[in-house]
């Protein structure tokens, strides 16, 4: 589905020229959840916002079903760290879902049944009515994640969507991306920055090296579903696979 290849990126020119991304090439398959771990500024982001069409990549290329992404394609969804400023504050919790289905080719009624859809998946059905300002933090990113599911993108991207939140929000909100992404049959590619949180989630794991990165690895996560906070995480095989990614990033 996604085909990165040979992806670098420069930032500035001259003196001032900062490379951080140095040559990345992977792919994600349909129905893939994959996850980015690297170390602090490697590149993280800067890589995701160049698979987003945000930022355009100074070398290699990426293609989203076998076409050149150039600018942001119709069929992606992004969801950002910061949960606050990307909400719009004077619409409703279902009217920010509802915001970017506007120019989707669809029906009120079509719009309304997704926005529900959506909102229940998340367990926020009760809070449609309501403002961003009127939620805790968790739950204004549960409803950054519905606006993403509402969309139906083919490949939703997720920047360290629970870095702003508490642990055990946190949790949960991995373990709701865990239940919505069989749900919804959706293919994830997300960066973090926590080593456990990328076995935890991912079928695959993709280790960057420091900047400017590269892929030092990538791990394929054979861990049984489903996945659980308490009995995954304690298992042998996840201690083995996040003491593989511990000692990738290390060197
Ligand atoms: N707009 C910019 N202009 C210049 N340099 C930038 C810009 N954005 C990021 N950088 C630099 O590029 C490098 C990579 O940044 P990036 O945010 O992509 O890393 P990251 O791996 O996501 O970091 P973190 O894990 O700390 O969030 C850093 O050294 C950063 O200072």
């Amino acid at each position: 589905m996604l085909d990165v290849s040979g992806l670098g990126h420069t930032y500035g020119s001259g003196d001032k020229a900062h490379t951080a991304v140095g040559e990345v090439s992977f792919t994600v398959e349909p129905g893939e959840l994959v996850c980015i771990v690297g170390p602090s500024g490697c590149g993280k982001s800067t890589l995701l916002r160049c698979v987003a069409g945000l930022l355009e990549p100074s070398k290699g290329s990426v293609s989203l079903h076998g076409n050149a992404v150039s600018g942001v394609p119709d069929d992606l969804a992004v969801v950002f760290q910061d949960y606050s400023r990307s909400l719009l504050p004077w619409r409703t919790v279902a009217g920010n879902v509802e915001f970017p289905l506007r120019d989707r080719g669809l029906s009120k009624a079509q719009r309304r049944d997704r926005v529900a859809e959506a909102l229940s998946w998340v367990g926020l059905s009760k809070a449609a009515g309501k403002h961003p300002w009127q939620l805790s933090g968790g739950m204004q990113q549960r409803v950054c994640i519905a606006r993403a599911l509402a969309y139906r993108p083919a490949l939703m991207l997720m920047d360290e969507p629970f870095a702003s939140v508490d642990a055990q929000t946190r949790a949960d909100l991995e373990d709701l991306v865990l239940k919505v992404r069989e749900e919804a049959d959706m293919t994830v590619l997300l960066v973090t920055h926590d080593i456990d949180e990328s076995v935890y989630l991912a079928d695959r794991v993709l280790v960057l090296s420091g900047s400017p990165s590269t892929v030092v690895e990538t791990l394929k996560v054979d861990l049984p579903g489903p996945r659980d906070q308490i009995t995954t995480r304690g298992s042998e095989t996840f201690v083995r696979l996040r003491t593989e990614v511990a000692q990738l990033i290390r060197h």
